[in-house]
C-alpha cells in the first residue's frame, strides 16, 4: 500500500505588490498571497493597483485581501478589483463586525489575533463562529504597524489553543525558522511577509522559494 506523504502546512505569502513576487509565490507552490489595503503599510496597494495582480493570480493561487478596520466601501472596491477569495481582518474588528463582513461579502474571513500573553490566545474564542480562520500573529508595539513587522511571539502560548478551529501562525517567520515553528506548534498554515523581503515592502523571489521549500521539508 503506498504511503501518503506527510501533510505540510499551507503557505501564505503576504504583502505581494509586484508580478515578480506573485509569480515567485506561484512557482514555489504557495497556497495564498496577501494584498495589503492599508495606507500606512509599505506594502499598501490601492484596489486599482491590485487589479492586474488579482487577474494574474486568478485560479492559480488564493487571493487574500488584508484590511485594518476598513470601511465597507474600501472592502467592496478591493473585492471587485482584485477578485479576492478571502478577507483578512488585522485591526480591532469585533466578532460582530467580522460576522457582518462575512455575510455581506460572502467570502471566508480570517481574523488576526495579536498575541503577547496567554490571555490573548483565550481571547480568540470570541471569534469562533464569526471567523473562518484565526491567524495568531505577534502583538506589535503601540504606534507601529499592527502586522508585517517581523516580530515573533512565544509559540508555547499556543498550547492552550488545542486546534479549536482552523487557524494559522504568523509573526517573524522566515526560511530559517519556519520548519521549527511548524514542528513546535503543529500549525496548519504559516503566513510570512518580512521574512521573505530584502527590505520593507520588497519581496525577494529567492527567499519566497526558500521559505516554501523549508515548509515542505517539515512534512
Ligand atoms: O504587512 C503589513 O504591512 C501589514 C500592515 C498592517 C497590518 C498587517 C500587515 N501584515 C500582516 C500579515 O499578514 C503579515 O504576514 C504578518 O503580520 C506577519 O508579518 P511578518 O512578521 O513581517 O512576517
Amino acid at each position: 500500500m503506498p504511503i501518503a506523504p506527510a501533510p505540510t502546512a499551507a503557505i501564505k505569502i503576504c504583502g505581494v505588490t509586484t508580478p515578480e513576487a506573485l509569480d515567485a509565490a506561484i512557482a514555489a507552490r504557495a497556497d495564498h498571497i496577501g494584498f495589503v489595503f492599508f495606507a500606512r503599510s509599505p506594502r499598501n496597494l490601492t484596489p486599482r493597483e491590485a487589479a492586474p495582480l488579482g487577474e494574474r493570480a486568478a485560479g492559480r493561487i488564493g487571493r487574500v485581501g488584508l484590511f485594518v478596520d476598513a470601511d465597507d466601501a474600501l472592502i467592496a472596491e478591493a473585492v471587485a478589483a482584485a477578485g479576492l477569495d478571502a478577507l483578512q481582518l488585522h485591526g480591532e474588528e469585533s466578532p460582530a463586525r467580522t460576522a457582518e463582513l462575512r455575510a455581506r461579502f460572502g467570502l471566508p474571513v480570517w481574523k488576526a489575533i495579536p498575541v503577547a500573553a496567554v490571555g490573548d490566545i483565550a481571547r480568540a474564542a470570541a471569534w469562533l463562529g464569526a471567523a473562518d480562520l484565526i491567524l495568531f500573529d505577534a502583538k506589535t508595539p503601540r504606534g507601529t504597524l499592527p502586522g508585517g513587522m517581523g516580530l515573533a511571539f512565544d509559540w508555547t502560548l499556543l498550547a492552550d489553543w488545542r486546534n479549536r478551529a482552523p487557524w494559522g501562525l504568523a509573526g517573524g517567520l522566515g526560511p530559517a525558522n519556519v520548519a521549527e515553528a511548524i514542528a513546535r506548534t503543529g500549525t496548519p498554515l504559516v503566513d510570512t511577509s518580512s521574512g521573505v523581503e530584502s527590505a520593507p515592502g520588497i519581496k525577494d523571489p529567492q527567499l519566497i522559494a526558500r521559505f516554501c521549500a523549508a515548509v515542505r521539508s517539515s512534512g
